[in-house]
């Protein structure tokens, strides 16, 4: 059998953690000892064999700011999908639950370990699609990972994948997603100035209470999010050229990596 798939008799279901867009988060353990998430795939919710195939590239893609998929039991329905157990849950409840005690270095270092993340999946040209708080993790040592990179191509639901669709993350969005659904590393650069309002404002939702169409006039007007009172100018400059109009105007991962490693060092 192939190396990703994994024994359902190795795993033993704990509890439930909560639900996601894919369907019920349950931590478990793996082979008796490891503490594994296991979340399974509502039925209709996905092609199930599309994502077979790419859980073969997520398997490759290994770094320590990924959560790590370990496999899938695709041999019972419903198929289920294996990850490293990050304790700390979602980052954007975190950050909403430690608003306050959470310092301004550990917010800076929530962007480093994300762009580090991000840098690794643009090296590989491998586009998200879906950066934001909501899809990253808090280990037990206050890491931050990204997860479900490249996974709304799996999904039926159109609500999420239509530009127009209720569910779809247009206030992460640049413009030429918006009009053109051009994603590129350059339309995730975008999303990552997104993540760093978010953290910087310690998990406010951007353009609040403003409905999607409304903001997509905004942004084509260019208006931007406004500089989180924790944020710096030099921190808030940084989101800010996330934001350019055209994407080759914004910087690259690499580029954000280093400047964002340049100001945790000045901060210390
Ligand atoms: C502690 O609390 C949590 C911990 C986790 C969690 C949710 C919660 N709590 S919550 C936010 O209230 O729901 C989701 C995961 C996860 N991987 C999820 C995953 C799998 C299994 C397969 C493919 C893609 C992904 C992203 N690893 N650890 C946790």
């Amino acid at each position: 059998s192939e190396k990703w798939e994994i024994d359902p008799s190795e795993l033993t279901v704990m509890k439930e953690l909560g639900c996601g867009q894919f369907g019920l988060v349950r931590l478990g353990k793996w082979r008796a000892l490891c503490k594994v998430a296991i979340k399974t795939i509502n039925e209709g919710a996905m092609h199930e064999e599309d994502f077979i195939e790419e859980a073969k590239i997520m398997m490759r893609l290994c770094h320590p700011k990924l959560v790590q998929l370990y496999g899938v039991c695709t041999r019972q329905h419903p198929m289920c999908i294996v990850t490293e157990f990050m304790e700390n849950g979602c980052l954007l409840n975190y950050l909403r639950q430690n608003g306050g005690t959470v310092g301004q270095p550990w917010l800076l270092s929530v962007c480093q370990d994300t762009c580090e993340a991000m840098q690794y999946l643009e090296t590989h040209n491998f586009i998200h699609r879906d950066l934001a708080a909501r899809n990253c993790l808090v280990s037990d040592k206050n890491v931050v990972k990204v997860c479900d990179f490249g996974m709304t191509r799996y999904v039926l639901d159109n609500q999420y994948t239509s530009s127009t669709g209720s569910k779809f993350p247009v206030k992460w969005s640049p413009p030429e997603v918006l009009h053109y659904n051009k994603y590129s590393s350059k339309s995730d650069v975008w999303s990552f100035g997104v993540l760093m309002w978010e953290v910087f404002t310690e998990g406010k939702t951007p353009f609040d209470g403003r409905a999607n169409v409304d903001v997509v006039d905004e942004i084509t007007r260019g208006h931007r999010l406004y500089r989180p009172h924790k944020a710096s100018n030099d921190v808030y400059q940084l989101m800010y050229q996330c934001w350019h109009e055209r994407p080759q105007g914004r910087p690259s991962f690499s580029e954000l990596l280093k400047r964002i490693r340049l100001l945790a060092e000045l901060a210390d």
